[in-house]
C-alpha cells in the first residue's frame, strides 16, 4: 500500500534534496526539533506557509511514535494557528502523547517562537500501520 524504504521523507530525510531535513531529539516524554524557515517556505511575505507549520507539527508527532517502535499514519489532525511564524528565526516544535487505545494514538504538538510564545498547536490521531522494528 505504501513504502518508506526510499528514505525520502520530505520532513526528515537528509537525502531529500527539497526536504526540510529535520532532526529530532527525545527527552522524557517530549519529541523536539528546531527549524528555521527560509524565503522558499513562505506563503504571505515573511511568514511560514501554514501547510508547512502543519507539516512540522505532524512530523514531530509521527517521530514521537517512530522513536518508540511504532510506524503510524496520520488519520486526523486539527491545527490552531495563533500567531504568524516568521521566516529566518529558529522555532522549536514539541510533541507528546495524550493517549492510546489499540492501534489509535492521540498526540499533541506545539510550535514555539523564540521568546516562548506558542504560535501553533495541534492535536492528531494516528493509526498504527506496522511496527518499525
Ligand atoms: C537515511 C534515511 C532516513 C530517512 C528516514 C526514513 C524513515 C522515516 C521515519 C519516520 C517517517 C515518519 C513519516 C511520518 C510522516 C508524517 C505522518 C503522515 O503524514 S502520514 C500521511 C498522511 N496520512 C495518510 O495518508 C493516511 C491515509 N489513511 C489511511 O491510509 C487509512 O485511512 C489509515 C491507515 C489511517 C487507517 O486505515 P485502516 O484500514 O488501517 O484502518 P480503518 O479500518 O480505517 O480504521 C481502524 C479503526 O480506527 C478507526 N479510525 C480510523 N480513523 C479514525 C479517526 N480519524 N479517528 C478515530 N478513529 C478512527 C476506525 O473507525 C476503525 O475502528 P474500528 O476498528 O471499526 O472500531
Amino acid at each position: 500500500m505504501f513504502r518508506r524504504s526510499d528514505g525520502m521523507c520530505f520532513a526528515c530525510s537528509p537525502r531529500n534534496p527539497i526536504g526540510l531535513h529535520l532532526e529530532f531529539s527525545h527527552e522524557g516524554d517530549i519529541c523536539r526539533t528546531t527549524f528555521t524557515a527560509g524565503n522558499e517556505h513562505q506563503g504571505w511575505d515573511g511568514v511560514l506557509h501554514g501547510g508547512l507549520v502543519t507539516t512540522l507539527l505532524d512530523e514531530a508527532m509521527a517521530q514521537w511514535l517512530w522513536h518508540r517502535g511504532v510506524a503510524a499514519m496520520t488519520a486526523e489532525m486539527l491545527t490552531r494557528f495563533s500567531l504568524p511564524v516568521p521566516v529566518g528565526v529558529p522555532v522549536t516544535v514539541e510533541a507528546w502523547k495524550e493517549g492510546c487505545r489499540g492501534r489509535l494514538w492521540e498526540l499533541s504538538a506545539r510550535l514555539i517562537l523564540p521568546g516562548g510564545k506558542v504560535a501553533a498547536r495541534a492535536t492528531a490521531k494516528f493509526l498504527t500501520v506496522k511496527e518499525n522494528g
